[in-house]
């Protein structure tokens, strides 16, 4: 077996389904093996921030790797961006690079694509992953390997490959998984004691879930465990669609000033506030009504936990789940009570224009009629205007915040899962990585777009409306879908959104891009309330 083989082995034992890339000559060597080899499909998009979300997505939705594969310097540098995001937002995405063959690295002469120096792309992503190798050694490869992506599963945090492209056919051993790491079960039991002590005197105890639930596989046992200890759950912003089809007393998301208002009162006058695999970040903290109070919270997240000035350091999510479900039999004798949000249905069909929040309903209406699709959103208000949907699968940038990753997530999405996505996404993030719709066809991927076009940079106007750099003018996205592959129409009314959506899910085997016209200034409820929850918290 030779080095890459070894490697794309190792992949999949860790986890890895596919593979997204987009090769160069430091890369065509290694990309001949994993087309040759067979070992992980490999899909090719068009511009690599692409690549790095699509390989995001896969690991959000799927769990398990998402591998980004590119060439060295241009390539893995136009990546950057989509690294950042998923080391942000706790994304196990693996980086492969090609890189420089030994020889050419001591020639003396500039090498095409070198940055600085010829580690400088490795200085770089050292910034944005938890781990890195640089593959220059085939016996001690395998080790490398091991310990790389073991760090990456354990961290659910990027790691860097480099592949310089004189070695991949070195031959090479197969990869052996590291043992997983050893846990002070004496620690992790005193851990457990302080917490459940802590929710035990708690007069109005509420359990957050966090990404960090899904990252580690956890939904069904942290639905569980809220069961059994009676807790009412509520997500996060980032973490909305966690528990979605699990038997779990979720509330609903949590957004301080910009949320349902009961539960932005249940999470803010808790006195048992156990975040569970949260990330804590501004999206999702800054917004609060009144300030929480994080130190008189239950911090378990990046592998510790955190009670007041009490922190267990080497505390894996998953053995802290499993510990507490192992201490705490049977189900509370009081249940708590769920009352489930009716989200917005019924759109009238009418001559009228579109609102954000006539999407959701058209959306709701369809999910009743014909299942639930899970979503990939970009951001900006389709992100907002996602809240008004029912609880469904989505995945999001919602803590880092980047444009661009909804179409290629979507893209990652359905490759992984099968499923067919439903994709939201604004005008100004379609226009960066919008056209990645044009490998559907090769592929046989058909999402359903619903491209939100309100002709400008409409969440930054809400925040400077005095900036004419925001308006974007009008870009005909409808009618480019056919020349990518797909079926495009406009809709202005929301009775052409009705009849565009029914046409769409009707249709299977070409993507289908509704373009939403909105009217200037018009926002979500979500997203109007979130600026005016900003603005009176900030003039407080
Ligand atoms: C890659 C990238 N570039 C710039 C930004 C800044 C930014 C926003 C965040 C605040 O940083 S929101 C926004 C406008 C989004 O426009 P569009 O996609 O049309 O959505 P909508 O019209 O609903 O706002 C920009 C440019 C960003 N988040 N990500
Ligand atoms: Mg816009």
């Amino acid at each position: 077996m030779n080095l890459v083989e070894s490697l794309l082995h190792a992949l999949k034992d860790h986890g890895a389904r596919e593979i997204f890339g987009i090769p160069g000559d430091f890369a065509l060597p290694y990309f001949r093996i994993i087309e040759e080899s067979e070992i992980l499909p490999l899909y090719t998009l068009s511009h690599e921030p692409g690549v790095g979300f699509a390989a995001d997505a896969t690991a959000r939705i799927r769990g398990g790797l998402g591998v980004a594969a590119v060439t060295y310097g241009a390539g893995a540098f136009n990546m950057v961006n989509a690294v950042a995001a998923a080391y942000a937002e706790k994304s196990p995405v693996v980086v492969l690079s090609g890189g420089p063959g030994k020889g050419e690295a001591s020639s003396g002469l500039l090498l095409h694509h070198q940055a600085k120096t010829l580690d400088s792309q490795l200085q770089i992503f050292k910034e944005i992953t938890c781990d890195q190798v640089k593959l220059d050694d085939a016996a001690r490869a395998p080790a490398d390997i091991a310990r790389v992506l073991a760090s990456c599963l354990r961290n659910s945090e990027p790691v860097y490959i480099e592949i310089p492209r004189d070695m991949v056919r070195e031959p090479c051993a197969p990869v052996v998984r590291e043992a997983p790491r050893a846990i002070d079960r004496d620690a992790l039991a005193a851990c457990v004691d302080e917490i459940l002590g802590r929710l035990d005197v708690a007069k109005r105890p509420v359990l957050m879930a966090g990404v960090e639930v899904r990252r580690f596989g956890l939904e069904e046992k942290v639905a569980d465990l809220s069961r059994r200890l009676g807790l009412p759950v509520v997500t996060s912003f980032m973490g909305r669609g966690l528990l979605t089809d699990c038997d779990a007393p979720l509330v609903g998301t949590y957004m301080g000033v910009a949320g349902l208002p009961d539960v932005t009162q249940l999470v803010e006058s808790s006195d048992g506030l156990f975040l569970l695999g949260e990330i804590i970040s501004d999206t999702n903290f800054a917004v609060s009504e009144t300030r929480i109070d994080l130190r008189q919270t239950i911090q378990a997240h990046n592998g510790q936990v955190t009670l007041g000035y009490h922190m267990y350091a080497n505390m894996p999510l998953a053995a802290l789940v499993d510990e507490m479900l192992a201490r705490v039999k049977g189900n509370a004798d009081k249940a708590f009570p769920v009352a489930h949000y009716q989200y917005p249905k019924g759109l009238v069909a009418d001559g009228e224009t579109i609102a954000p929040t006539d999407i959701a309903k058209a959306v709701n209406d369809l999910f009743a009629e014909h299942g639930r699709l899970p979503i990939a959103s970009d951001i900006g208000d389709c992100l907002f205007t996602a809240m008004e949907i029912e609880q469904t699968a989505l995945i999001a940038p919602g803590y880092y915040a980047t444009m661009g990753f909804g179409v290629p997530a979507g893209l990652g999405l359905q490759a992984t899962s099968g499923q067919r996505p439903l994709i939201l996404v604004g005008d100004g993030a379609f226009q960066m990585t919008g056209w990645e719709l044009g490998n559907c066809k090769r592929y046989g991927w058909d999402p359903i777009v619903l491209l939100f076009n309100n002709a400008s940079w409409e969440m930054l106007r809400t925040f400077q409306p005095e900036s004419g750099f925001n308006d974007l003018g009008h870009w005909g996205f409808a009618e480019m879908a056919a020349g990518l592959g797909g079926d495009g129409v406009r809709v202005s009314t929301r009775a052409e959104l009705k009849a565009a959506l029914d046409k769409a899910i009707a249709t299977r085997g070409r993507f289908q891009l509704i373009e939403v016209t909105i009217p200037r200034g018009v926002l979500s409820t979500t997203l109007a309330r979130f600026v005016a929850g900003v603005k009176r918290i900030s003039t407080k």
